[in-house]
């Protein structure tokens, strides 16, 4: 396994594989890998020929108040465990490689998906996710690209830049990887304290709640809600935000639902900020 940290280099390396007729998988992280970003990994493996993880925690999603600096990095672990895995190449690069000194900012952002649900909180968030997903597309050119359910929002927006600008990329995305009490793996579940992490299941829970709900028959909006906000704040989790959401556009739901539909929430818990979503049918 190459890890790369340059550029130059990456190109070279991935185009003599393109050219001996190789289909390519990205699978972009942000590293302190765990086994959500591996099960992504796996999948990329199973539909292509060779593997690249791109490790970079990216300046540009963060706001000026979030968790940039704190972030968890450990890069020689995260590739100890790619190794395991059968990856062909990891790409780390610093940010002076990614946004080099004189760079305009040029900017991709998906505008409307970009400004619901975490967006309204997170305002730049999106179009810092676009924007370096772009620059790794371009880089990489792969022919698969990997990301998973868990960051629903990122997954939707992602489709719809690549539907927009015509990337020649497929994008797979792979079911939530979760816990054994159902809390989704997350680089941020280190942020939380013992007794938060006790409390911090209640939002799945939530999620699972409404979906009984609804697989029993309830249509009404506003009664799934209800009954997920109630078993999050009997845990004392108050959810930034619960909605019912079309999965492609993430436009709200009418009320009585009449089609599949996805319930999104995040929630701050202790130190944590997490989110999760679940389908309704
Ligand atoms: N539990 C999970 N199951 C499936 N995919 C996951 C899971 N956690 C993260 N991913 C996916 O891994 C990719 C990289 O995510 P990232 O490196 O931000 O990890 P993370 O654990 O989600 O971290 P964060 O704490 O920043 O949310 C994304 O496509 C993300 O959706
Ligand atoms: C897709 C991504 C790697 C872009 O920085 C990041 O948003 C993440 O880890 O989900
Ligand atoms: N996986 C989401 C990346 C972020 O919250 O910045």
């Amino acid at each position: 396994m190459n890890v790369i940290q340059k550029i130059e280099p990456l190109r070279t390396r991935l185009k003599s594989q393109k050219l001996a007729g190789e289909t390519l998988a990205l699978v972009p992280t942000m590293g302190a890998l765990h086994e959500g970003h591996l099960a992504l990994v796996r999948r990329a493996r199973d539909v292509a020929d060779r593997v690249v993880v791109s490790i970079f925690v990216n300046p540009l999603q963060f706001g000026p108040q979030e968790d940039f600096a704190r972030y968890p990095r450990d890069l020689a672990h995260d590739v100890q465990l790619l190794a395991d895995l059968g990856v062909d190449t990891v790409f780390a690069p610093t940010v002076e490689d990614m946004y080099p000194l004189g760079n305009s900012w040029t900017r991709v952002e998906v505008t409307t998906m970009s400004t619901v649900l975490c967006g309204r909180t997170r305002p730049t968030h999106f179009a810092g996710v676009t924007t370096v997903v772009s620059k790794l597309f371009n880089l990489v050119q792969p022919d698969f690209a990997v990301f998973g359910e868990k960051d629903w929002q990122q997954l939707s927006i992602i489709r719809r830049m690549v539907a927009d600008l015509n990337f020649p990329v497929t994008i797979i995305g792979v079911p939530t990887v979760r816990e054994a009490d159902g809390l989704a793996k997350s680089s941020r579940n280190q942020y939380l304290s013992p007794e938060d992490r006790l409390r911090a299941p209640a939002l799945y829970r939530g999620l699972q709640q409404a979906q009984s709900l609804y697989q029993a028959g309830e249509r009404q909006v506003e009664a799934l809600i209800q009954a997920a906000r109630g078993i999050m704040e009997e845990a004392g989790i108050d959810p930034e935000y619960l909605e019912i959401v079309d999965p492609v556009t993430l436009e709200p739901m009418p009320t009585p639902l009449d089609r599949p539909a996805r319930m999104a929430t995040a929630a701050r818990v202790g130190g944590a900020r997490l989110i999760d979503n679940i389908g309704l049918g």
